[in-house]
């Protein structure tokens, strides 16, 4: 692909979305101090990722929790690699959440260290596919798909944010045992969100009540995130990212199996034979289809 693609940053074997990655960060990343009470989310794109930046918020954070005070969630768990609003990382008090989607192989050294948290969030790829192609024709940082056939070769080559899907979560899943990490499913969340919820509280070791399980429950259902527009990212899309035409949004359907209705047969079942040759070796579980156990 060269270093020519205009969307596309690739540093270390990995593609970055060009117009929105801090390089500077990049280049130092091995230097970044990681603190023992650090969060990290880690997804590849289209998996979850805003979801969890709300779920994680509410965990943390009792004023999300009780909206007592106005943060937008993208600023209680900014991207590490994608720094829109030029936070400070370094002065931001404890306990801090990052979000990235970057392969376990470029994340700071530090992050083996420390007793830092990650939560590695994953989705059926189709799903992801699916997600992700109607996303890129709606944001202007992304290219534009042609049409499906052309994008999910790129998809499955790698040439899209994030590179090759199943490279990253074979990184992160082999390389486990090195990080303090757990992994959730977007489709148990979807199907049993409050069980993933105290999963991941005790996870983090954050203490909570049933009241306040109801209130992050509640709030990080994907009908209460889209109208909210402190966790639906709306107006960052609009005003901070930039969209094509008026249709653009992240919280598009947030339901399981919806690549039904956009992978033909044929296409579903070569999808089917790369995944099964790809993952063979990988003893995670997937779902794909709302009615699965
Ligand atoms: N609360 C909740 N419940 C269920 N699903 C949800 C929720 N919040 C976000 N989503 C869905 O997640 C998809 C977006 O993924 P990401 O947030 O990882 O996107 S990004 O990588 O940060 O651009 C995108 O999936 P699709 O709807 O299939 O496109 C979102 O709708």
């Amino acid at each position: 692909m060269g270093d020519t693609n205009p969307y596309l940053l690739n540093f270390k074997g990995y593609n970055f979305e060009r117009s929105l990655v801090d390089v500077n960060l990049l280049e130092n990343l091995d230097d970044f101090e990681v603190r023992d009470d650090d969060i990290f989310i880690v997804t590849y794109p289209k998996s979850g990722t805003i979801w969890t930046q709300q779920i994680l918020s509410l965990i943390c954070f009792e004023d999300h929790r009780y909206r007592t005070k106005h943060v937008d969630t993208m600023d209680r768990a900014p991207f590490l690699e994608y720094n829109i609003r030029s936070m400070d990382f370094l002065s931001r008090p404890s306990p801090r959440i990052f979000t990235t989607h970057m392969p376990y192989y470029l994340v700071p050294k530090g992050l083996k260290k420390t007793k830092a948290k990650i939560i590695y969030v994953y989705r059926n790829p189709k799903d992801v596919l699916n997600s992700f192609y109607h996303f890129s024709k709606v944001v202007i940082t992304l290219e534009a798909p042609q049409d499906l056939e052309n994008y999910m070769k790129a998809f499955l080559d790698g040439e899209v944010v994030g590179s090759v899907w199943f490279d990253h979560i074979r990184g992160w899943y082999e390389h486990r045992h090195d990080f303090n990490i757990l992994f959730m499913m977007y489709e148990e969340m979807k199907k049993d969100l409050r069980s993933s919820v105290c999963k991941i509280s005790r996870f983090l070791e954050k203490e909570l009540n049933e009241e306040d399980i109801d209130a992050v429950v509640q709030q990080a259902t994907f009908k209460n995130m889209k109208s909210d527009p402190q966790a639906n990212y709306q107006s960052i899309l609009k005003n901070e990212i930039g969209i094509r035409g008026c249709d653009a949004q992240f919280l598009r359907k947030g339901t399981i199996g919806d690549w039904k209705n956009l992978l033909t047969m044929d296409q579903s079942e070569r999808f089917d034979r790369i995944f099964q040759r790809k993952m063979k070796d990988i003893p995670l579980k997937f779902i794909w289809d709302i009615n699965e156990e």
